[in-house]
């Protein structure tokens, strides 16, 4: 295994890290722990940095793996235990509070013959804004033969404390139309394109319109099959139980202004979540680790 080897580089207003470890590529923003592209030489990348993703300070970026915390999606279709943690009367961000701030570096360090990227965020005295608790958080990222991702809450406070959360990683695609999921066959999921109805999937899931599903009570295997790159991407996910697959397609994908309008072709969200009835109590003191390993095969 070669040096680690860490260069700092800004994009446009954000500090970010490219970080090169044996056969992997990891570029990284330290504003939300953003994981920006990861990529093992000799492949496509496996994490999509979309090209007309923004940089800016305070901004949300659509692309790579943003972490959404502490809650998911919009905060009015979570759970009431979810909803009650917030105290404010402006309106909600959707996908929490972490994305677009600051977070400390830990440490970039061998171990073994893998690599150690940590970030945390220390949670404010008084909390995040609208959001007064104590939760502290980690991310931590290893590269070794894959890429594993794990986000650590950690109650600090003296109350239980309920939080929804996602790795919303992007992954690259050669054309979502051309690539299918498995691992979802059989399992209930919530169809937020038509009136939040559940819905039973049957067989494996491939791709011919705009897509927002939460898939339930998942396997901890996932993976995403593209024949055209001959290869599947294995998502292999620990401390969840749910998943939320996504894929804007035209209409959406030209409404926004970070992405080109054919974009939607190139990428395939598949966040490894605690949302609806998988949301994450955390009693004083305990800690949860939501966790994702992804790396890939040869069809
Ligand atoms: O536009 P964003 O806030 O980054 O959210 C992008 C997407 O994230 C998730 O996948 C949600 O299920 C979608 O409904 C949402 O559109």
């Amino acid at each position: 295994m070669s040096t680690p080897n860490v260069e700092a580089v800004k994009l446009d207003e954000l500090n970010c890290w490219r970080i090169r470890h044996g056969q992997a590529e990891l570029l990284v923003a330290q504003q939300g722990a953003h994981i920006l592209s990861y990529q093992v030489a000799g492949q496509p990348p496996l994490i999509w940095l979309n090209d007309e993703a923004v940089f800016k300070a305070g901004k949300s970026i659509r692309a790579g793996v943003p972490v959404c915390w502490p809650w998911f999606g919009n905060l009015a279709r979570n759970p009431q235990s979810v909803q009650a943690m917030r105290i404010s009367s402006e309106p909600a961000a959707p996908h929490g509070l972490v994305r677009a701030i600051d977070w400390e570096l830990g440490g970039i360090e061998a171990e073994g013959e893998s690599l150690k990227i940590e970030f945390l965020l220390p949670c404010p005295e008084g909390g995040l804004p609208g959001w007064p608790h104590k939760v502290d958080l980690k991310l931590s990222i290893r590269l070794d033969e894959q890429l594993h991702i794990s986000l650590t809450s950690h109650n600090q406070g003296t109350d239980t404390v309920t939080i929804s959360q996602a790795l919303h990683s992007y992954f690259a695609v050669s054309d979502v139309r051309n690539v299918h999921v498995e691992g979802l066959d059989g399992l209930s999921y919530i169809e937020t394109l038509d009136d939040w109805k559940t819905v039973t999937q049957s067989g494996d899931l491939h791709f011919t319109g705009e897509t927002d599903r939460i898939y339930l009570d998942t396997p901890t295997q996932l993976s995403i099959v593209d024949p055209s790159w001959e290869r599947r991407i294995e998502l292999t996910s620990s401390g969840s139980r749910s998943a939320v697959i996504w894929n804007p397609w035209t209409e959406r994908a030209a409404a926004f202004s970070d992405m080109a309008d054919d974009g939607w072709q190139r990428m395939l969200c598949i966040e490894t979540a605690n949302v609806m009835g998988d949301v994450v109590a955390l009693a004083p003191g305990a800690s949860h680790t939501l966790g994702v390993s992804i790396g890939s095969k040869v069809l």
